[in-house]
């Protein structure tokens, strides 16, 4: 016979995503993560039995596990509860959790920056460090990267969102943190991604990468830049092709896209392009530009088997950003089609 649930466990699955008889369990969980969104007093109760992923200062919680990999650990409100009580927080810091998904086993997926608490006891209590995104991105294996980015990207939103530009008064959240509303004008506020466009130039036998002198020691990436308002993405990529490297593109193709959290919202739109073989000098605009080449598929396919960043004193090498980002997916997808079309010449 099946165990009695007690009345609080049978609220706790009430509040889980509820399979629908005629959804699949896609459709279901982003109606359900629509109705968080919309609805206060289900994402309040989503939150008691939700996963909940914990920041410092924006900087992500991970913990080593026992394989030498790193992951974010996904609390349970309850546990997280008693970590703040027992920092001497009185518990009300939980409701500012922001809402940024649901997983496939149907738990609604929370975000909560603790930076009001002494970072070095949560880590204590928690078993884990707070590490910067940035350093996360490389330590992170599976597919907790975006979702921690998704997080972060939200929670930053939220912190210099306080105030409405057109009255000065402050803006209220709802419970997801989808939205913010001024107090004053009732002007409503949504989180903003800025469009980037990133592409990868080829001219049928190498690929153009460049670095800025930010970048770290030895990597270079795709070709990227913001989109000018009113422009569409053909008009930005061909203009900072042009304005980076001096290079006229001949034709496009769209590969995908990606949310980049760094440094602030950037949403990524990636791109092949192709020029004239005949028109491959490079005018390196070195404002932008600390160097910008060409690499062949030997060069490319070394690059890709360096999977740490050197260490200060190691010799100098080429390496390319992590696997989640598009700038990588960008490379592997052209190293692919060089290698098929090497081996049908
Ligand atoms: N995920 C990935 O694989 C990769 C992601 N990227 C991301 O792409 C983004 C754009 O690349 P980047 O080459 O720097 O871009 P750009 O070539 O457009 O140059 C950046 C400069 O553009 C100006 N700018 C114009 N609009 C904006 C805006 N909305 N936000 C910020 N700056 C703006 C700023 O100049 P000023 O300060 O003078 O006003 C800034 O310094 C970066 O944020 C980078 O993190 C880049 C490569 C790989
Ligand atoms: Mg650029």
């Amino acid at each position: 016979m099946a165990a009695m649930l007690s009345p609080l466990r049978m609220l706790l699955c009430a509040a889980k995503c509820p399979p629908t008889r005629h959804c699949s369990s896609f459709v279901s969980r982003m109606r359900y993560v629509n109705r968080l969104k919309e609805d206060d007093a289900s994402c309040l109760a989503a939150l008691q039995s939700g996963h909940i992923f914990l920041f410092h200062r924006l900087s992500p919680l991970l913990q080593h596990t026992e394989r030498g990999t790193f992951r974010p650990p996904a609390l349970i409100s309850s546990d997280v509860q008693s970590v703040l009580e027992r920092l001497g927080s009185d518990g009300s810091l939980l409701k500012e959790s922001v809402l940024i998904g649901c997983s496939e086993q149907n738990q609604a997926q929370f975000c909560l920056d603790v930076g009001e608490l002494d970072q070095a006891a949560v880590e204590e209590v928690c078993g884990g460090n707070f590490v910067q995104l940035r350093k996360s991105y490389f330590l992170l294996t599976g597919a907790e990267a975006p979702l921690l980015a998704k997080g972060q990207a939200l929670l930053r939103w939220h912190q210099t969102s306080r105030f409405c530009s057109a009255t000065g008064q402050p803006t209220l959240r709802n419970q997801a943190g989808s939205q913010r509303v001024c107090s004053s004008s009732g002007i409503v506020y949504y989180p903003k991604m800025s469009p980037v466009v990133i592409v990868l130039v080829s001219d049928g036998k190498r690929c153009l990468l460049a670095r800025q002198s930010s970048f770290p020691r030895g990597m270079y990436s795709a070709l990227a830049g913001f989109c000018d308002m009113g422009e569409s993405l053909e008009e930005t990529l061909c203009r900072e092709v042009a304005e980076e490297v001096g290079l006229e593109v001949q034709s496009i193709f769209y590969s995908s896209s990606q949310h980049w959290p760094f440094p602030h919202s950037s949403f990524m739109l990636g791109c092949h392009a192709t020029i004239s073989p005949a028109h491959t000098q490079l005018d390196v605009d070195h404002t932008e530009l600390e160097d910008a080449r060409w690499f062949g598929l030997e060069e490319i396919t070394s690059a890709l088997q360096v999977k740490t960043p050197p260490r200060r004193g190691d010799p100098p090498v080429l390496w390319l950003p992590p696997k989640h980002a598009i700038a990588n997916h960008l490379i592997m997808e052209w190293t692919n089609r060089q290698r098929v079309s090497e081996v049908g010449e």
